[in-house]
């Protein structure tokens, strides 16, 4: 099965695949709206008053120099940091001051810069970890695996097959995590992100360390997880020509503060970027710097 089988995300009942979806009506209200936000850590101001939105059905990248504050970004929109200002709003609701755990069961899930999976568990398993805020039955009965629990089971299972199908991880499902090769770790850590069946997806580098071949798979599942699962994203990546082939909309930070949003092209012209990213006022677009770079 590839990518373009799979249902979209409005249509789940049409189908006899399970793969979650955004589920996310495209009533064009911004599924995230981060609002003036300041964030600082004993006098390093990580994150400077910074605002953007992200659409129900957008790629949106964050890119900017090392320790410019992306990062602290991803972490205040997950709730590992609570900013000193301003206001995060998921799907309308004042999301500022829940912790992790309820964000994430909200539908804001994550990848990380360093993986973050259980080694000495398959993929499988790993996958099913995601699901575990699905798991819904009672103690005894999840106790005798009987009834609703066993049913339960069954549909999660299901949804994580039709995920390792459209990651295309078939061979490796029944392999420890930890003995496969580095790429495949990254597809398996966004399965697991998929598994929660997110209405928003935040992904922290998710091409670092790879090869040409690997960045080029992550890449198409990346526009599939847009285009065919309708999940809005937001990408944090240092490799620039897979940011500018990708996102829709691009952000740039500089020292915590906001510098230049819009389309591709046009951030790459912004002088601004060119000298945040360069620190003077050569005319290289940052696109350049990185192909430079490889
Ligand atoms: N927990 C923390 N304690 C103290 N300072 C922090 C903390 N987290 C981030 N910072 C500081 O905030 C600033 C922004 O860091 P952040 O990690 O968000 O940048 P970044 O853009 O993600 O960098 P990189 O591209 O290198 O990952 C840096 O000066 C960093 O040292």
């Amino acid at each position: 099965m590839t990518a373009t089988d799979l249902p979209g995300a409005g249509d789940p009942a049409a189908s006899p695949h399970h793969l979650p979806g955004g589920h996310v009506e495209d009533t064009g209200s911004p599924i995230i709206e981060f609002d003036s936000v300041r964030l600082s850590f004993s006098g390093v101001t990580a994150i400077d008053g910074v605002s953007f939105q992200v659409g129900p059905r957008e790629l949106f990248a964050v890119i900017g120099p090392n320790g410019a504050g992306k990062t602290s970004i991803f972490n205040v929109l997950s709730g590992v940091y609570r900013p000193q200002e301003g206001e995060v709003r998921f799907r309308g609701e004042n999301i500022l001051g829940q912790n992790p755990h309820r964000i994430a069961e909200k539908g804001l899930a994550r990848t990380f810069q360093n993986i973050e999976l259980f080694e000495n568990l398959t993929v499988l398993d790993n996958l099913m970890l995601g699901r575990h805020k699905k798991v819904n039955y009672g103690f005894l009965a999840g106790m005798f695996y009987v009834g609703k629990a066993h049913r339960e089971e069954i549909a999660n299972r299901a949804v994580v097959e039709d995920i390792v199908d459209f990651l295309e991880i078939e061979s490796y499902r029944k392999f420890p995590v930890g003995l496969l090769p580095y790429g495949i770790q990254k597809r398996v850590e966004l399965g697991r992100a998929l598994a929660m069946e997110p209405k928003l997806l935040l992904l922290d580098e998710p091409v670092a360390g790879m090869n040409v071949e690997e960045t080029e798979d992550m890449a198409r599942f990346i526009l599939d997880i847009r285009d065919e699962l309708d999940i809005p994203m937001i990408l944090v990546e240092h490799d620039m020509g897979l940011v500018m082939d990708l996102a829709d909309r691009v952000m740039v930070v500089d020292f915590g503060q906001h510098v230049a949003t819009g389309l591709p092209a046009e951030v790459q012209r912004n002088p601004d970027v060119i000298k945040a990213y360069l620190g003077s006022d050569q005319v290289t677009a940052p696109a350049d710097t990185a192909e430079e770079q490889r």
